[in-house]
């Protein structure tokens, strides 16, 4: 450890910021505003909104299955940042880390109770070293799974850790190292720059959630206080403005322009600390048109790519701010929204059945993205810093928890695509079944071959079923006479069949009972008699 070139960080660096037209003054504490160019990495200009010819659309047709839902665990990836003193620590890359107690675990802490015990951390994705630029983190994390976005998959990643551990460096970044924000929006245009046969919209909301207070980063009065209310089972803010963004520089412009509205305030862990939770809100509707098929409807997909940078867990004596001061409860309150946060980690290692998303804006807004419809990627920053120790292992030890909580992921599609699958599948299994009550009708049954009725029943000859015993054993004991020599599907093995009573067993069975009640009701009796004529 410690033997890359990146410094420790002595001076602040100027964070990645700020647009000309900021109006961030009244809440920007302690420290002064800096206008800087807005960063921008190597530009692709795309326009949000593509719309091609038709003659260089794919054929896609409307899709007859409902999207599958797959199970993923939260991805944890460990960040340390890089720091003068260090704790004895073991990485074994990929994903693991041994972390030492120092014997004092520093100014203002306990005596260290577990001397000499070494802590391990091997159930993580990844753990980055000190050593790691902010590029090469986005390329083995959001890079990753950015391209899920555009098949109308949720995509969350969030950075989370003590005060002064890397968060906004991790997500924001700066102008020389631009963060995960910045780059991800950079490759979320440009893999939208190779996909001819779609149009899309973006729409961005950038949303503060301040002690118990939301606001809309977005809105000219970014200080007036926001109400969520739940909706098809996830949390949504009410009258928030959506910015609709057409390149990768109006995305870059206008996330910058409200995130130099967030709350920040100098502390003696960070200069430049945030004071409240931020959370930049992509939502990208994926629209795909059939060349095929001029008539048939577009497929929409819709998926929400978040980027969440937390505010950090402090000690107020370590910061040097007063309980009564404005800084002081704000750390209360951060460390109150942060601890609901854990106590949900936590309920699903622990008590799954209840899990306490309502004990705070901040878990309801994120709900989504524990145990929910979402790809979520959970940064774990920490330092080595020995004055830290007991922090980095309070973040270490819910970082992995965090990754035993297993979301259930869906390409979400719009109502009216989901309606029009629906109708398919509707139309595709009512084709199905008229095909098998018609190889079961005495009609055609009349005029099956033997060899064929051979090959539907699986048997090396064909006898008469009423003489089979087999047969007689397999009727249900109140079958009407109709049916009951019907060998039952399910009890055959499945072989090749001859076109004419190429049938699906499984639903051959489902009839035969539609068919037992037709009968039933009918008090029709052909069935057996044609087929034993026949045989
Ligand atoms: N990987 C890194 N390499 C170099 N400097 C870093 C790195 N991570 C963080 N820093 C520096 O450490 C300081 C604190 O980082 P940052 O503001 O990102 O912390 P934070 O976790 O967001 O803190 P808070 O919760 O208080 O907002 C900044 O000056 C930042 O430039």
């Amino acid at each position: 450890m410690g033997a890359c070139t990146s410094k420790p960080p002595t001076e602040p660096q100027a964070p990645l910021q700020l647009h000309p037209d900021l109006d961030s003054a009244s809440r920007v504490m302690n420290i002064p505003v800096k206008v800087k160019e807005p960063n921008r990495i190597p530009e692709t200009p795309v326009p949000a909104v593509i719309t091609t010819p038709a003659k260089q659309i794919n054929t896609t047709p409307v899709p007859t299955e409902a999207p599958e839902e797959s199970l993923e665990s939260i991805q944890v990836i460990v960040r340390i940042r890089p720091s003068e003193k260090q704790l004895s620590v073991v990485i074994k890359p990929p994903n693991s880390i041994t972390i030492t107690p120092p014997e004092r675990a520093g100014p203002g802490n306990s005596p260290n109770p577990t001397k000499d015990a070494a802590i391990d951390y091997n159930n993580f994705d990844r753990v980055m070293d000190d050593c790691t630029t902010n590029e090469e983190f986005f390329n083995v994390t959001l890079s990753k799974v950015l391209h899920r976005c555009l098949s109308g998959e949720n995509v969350t990643v969030m950075a989370y850790g003590q005060t002064g551990s890397g968060k906004t460096h991790t997500m924001v970044g700066y102008n020389e190292d631009p963060g995960l924000l910045s780059r991800g929006v950079s490759k979320l245009f440009n893999l939208l720059s190779e996909k001819l046969d779609v149009t899309v919209t973006i729409t961005l909301t950038v949303l503060e959630i301040y002690g118990e207070e939301v606001h809309d980063l977005l809105a000219a009065n970014s200080q007036a206080p926001i109400r969520l209310v739940e909706q098809n089972g996830s949390t949504t803010p009410v009258g928030v403005m959506e910015c609709a963004v057409t390149s990768e520089i109006a995305a870059n412009d206008a996330v910058t322009a409200a995130i130099a509205k967030r709350t920040v305030a100098s502390t003696n862990m960070n200069a430049t600390s945030s004071r409240s939770h931020v959370i930049v809100n992509f939502n990208i509707v994926t629209t795909t048109h059939s060349a095929a098929n001029s008539t048939a409807p577009p497929t929409r997909k819709i998926a929400n790519l978040a980027f969440v940078d937390l505010a950090g867990s402090e000690r107020i004596g370590k910061t040097g701010t007063k309980h009564s001061s404005q800084t002081g409860k704000e750390g209360v309150q951060i460390n109150m929204g942060l601890l609901s946060l854990s106590k949900v980690i936590k309920a699903f290692n622990e008590s799954p059945n209840h899990i306490p998303y309502r004990d705070s804006k901040l878990t309801r807004v994120l709900k989504q993205s524990f145990g929910g419809n979402a790809v979520t990627l959970f940064v774990s920053n920490i330092t080595l810093d020995p004055c830290n120790y007991h922090e980095t292992l309070s973040t270490l030890r819910y970082s992995s928890m965090a990754s035993n909580v297993v979301n259930k992921v869906v390409k979400n599609e719009d109502e009216v695509t989901k309606l029009h699958r629906q109708f398919a599948e509707l139309k595709v299994l009512s084709k199905k079944m008229a095909r098998d009550l018609d190889v079961l009708s005495p009609r055609r049954l009349k005029h099956v071959k033997k060899e064929e009725l051979k090959a539907l029943l699986g048997t090396g000859s064909v006898r008469s079923p009423a003489r089979s015993p087999r047969a007689r054993k397999l009727s249900p004991p109140k079958t009407p006479k109709s049916t009951k020599n019907l060998v039952d599907p399910s009890k055959s093995p499945k072989k090749s069949m001859s076109p004419l009573v190429e049938v699906d067993m499984n639903a051959v069975k489902v009839d035969l009972q539609i068919l037992n009640k037709m009968n039933e009701m009918n008090e029709q009796l052909p069935i057996t008699r044609n087929e034993r004529a026949d045989m």
